[in-house]
């Protein structure tokens, strides 16, 4: 990527490219990178929506594979100029197993970096998490903090231990004094067309007559950020990486915008409010010990049901307290590193949001 080769078309790889942030990555890349040449989406499973992207000028290639599986990120890897790791396994309900969110989150961004290594791919951008900071085990409040606000991060679940020791390894290599060049992008809880659990949200709203019932105090502050800015970051991150390596190579950012900062039920509401529903209660209805034992309650469910099904609802011990604790953030480190600006407004993201809750939200799609 010399200058004389200013007009050279380059080869981008996606994994996860089919998942709810992959897909905004994809598309992103397609309207706002002049330099892409071929585009590769790599995912577990392929989306058909990819077939209508092979039609336009950019070559889009579709490749059904498994992060785990350390020849078959070589093999997509080979010849990419950068590549953007998105792929994870998004699990804090009990769905999956520890060992296989390990292996899949740790061991797989793994072989991506050994795949850039061996093959000579030179940047790389991982998605990291908010949660590789907190909330932590013992309730502190992160309010509104940035990349160097002092916070204990302790983790025992599966996803945020996974993604903290997968950040590490990004940053391991910038001490080993490879080529390779790389930072991580950390979201807050992502939002915008494809948020499965908003749409759940919705449903169960539908069921309950148009109505949720308050179970989060409105004074606990989440962090959320809209996918398009999320992914505008990725692609922004992943452009600059070469021309500011010095500077971003090895660094953490955490994903930002206008969204604002409310508690994760009332944000919700932005936009399932105008879709029909209704928050029931100024304050928490059921007491928050209730809570506390009906999500020990599930886990035990889960214990006891999981030989013969798989009981994961959205109440547990650590989706309780991540909803119940404050941590939001307020920075501007991606602007001043590589110049970030969000995209999409609020008002925007919020726009979009609805109309996707609207058109989607009561079907099976
Ligand atoms: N959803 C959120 O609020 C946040 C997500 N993140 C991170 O963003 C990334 C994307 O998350 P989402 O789009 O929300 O999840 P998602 O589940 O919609 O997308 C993940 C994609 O990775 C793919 N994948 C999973 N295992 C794979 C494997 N073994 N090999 C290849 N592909 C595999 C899935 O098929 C899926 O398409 C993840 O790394 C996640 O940890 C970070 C912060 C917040
Ligand atoms: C499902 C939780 C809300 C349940 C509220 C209750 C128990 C009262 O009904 C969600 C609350 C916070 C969410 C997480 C957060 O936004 C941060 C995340 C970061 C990630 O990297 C992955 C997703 C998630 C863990 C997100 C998952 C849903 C919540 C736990």
């Amino acid at each position: 990527m010399a200058d004389s080769a200013q007009a050279q078309k380059l080869v981008y790889l996606v994994t996860g490219g089919c998942g709810f942030l992959g897909e905004h990555v994809v598309r992103m890349l397609l309207q706002r990178e002049p330099r892409l040449g071929e585009l590769r989406v790599f995912d577990l499973h392929l989306g058909p929506w990819l077939e209508e992207l092979k039609t336009g000028p950019v070559r889009v290639t579709a490749i059904q594979g498994d992060v785990t599986q350390a020849h078959e990120v070589a093999a997509a890897v080979a010849g990419a100029h950068v590549v953007i790791h998105t792929a994870g396994l998004v699990d804090v309900f009990g769905r999956a197993s520890p060992k296989t969110i390990h292996e899949v989150n740790v061991q797989g961004t793994r072989n991506v970096i050994e795949a850039c290594v061996q093959t000579g791919t030179r940047f790389l951008v991982y998605t990291s998490s908010m949660e590789v900071v907190g909330p932590n085990t013992k309730g502190h409040p992160f309010y509104r903090g940035n990349e160097d606000t002092p916070y204990e991060a302790v983790h025992r679940h599966p996803y945020p231990c996974s993604k903290a020791l997968a950040e590490w390894l990004m940053g391991l290599l910038v001490c080993g004094g490879l080529p390779l060049v790389t930072c991580a992008l950390r979201p807050t809880g992502i939002y915008g067309e494809g948020h499965q659990i908003m749409r759940d949200f919705y449903r169960q709203g539908l069921r309950l007559g148009g109505r949720l019932f308050r179970a989060i105090p409105a004074s606990v502050e989440h962090g959320r950020v809209y996918v398009g800015n999320v992914a505008w970051m990725h692609v922004l991150a992943a452009r600059e990486l070469e021309r500011r390596a010095a500077r971003m190579g090895g660094q953490v950012y955490f994903c930002y915008d206008g969204s604002p900062y409310k508690s994760y039920e009332d944000f919700n509401m932005e936009f399932l409010g105008p879709c029909g529903l209704r928050l029931v209660g100024t304050r928490p209805l059921v007491p928050y010990w209730l809570l506390v034992f009906l999500a020990a309650l599930n886990v035990l469910l889960q214990w006891l049901l999981r030989p013969l099904l798989l009981y994961a609802p959205l109440l547990n011990p650590y989706t309780l307290a991540m909803a119940n604790t404050t941590f939001t953030v307020s920075t501007d480190k991606a602007q001043r590193h590589f110049g970030y600006e969000p995209l999409f407004s609020w008002e925007d993201s919020r726009t979009r949001t609805i109309l996707w809750v609207q058109a989607t939200g009561g079907s099976a799609q």
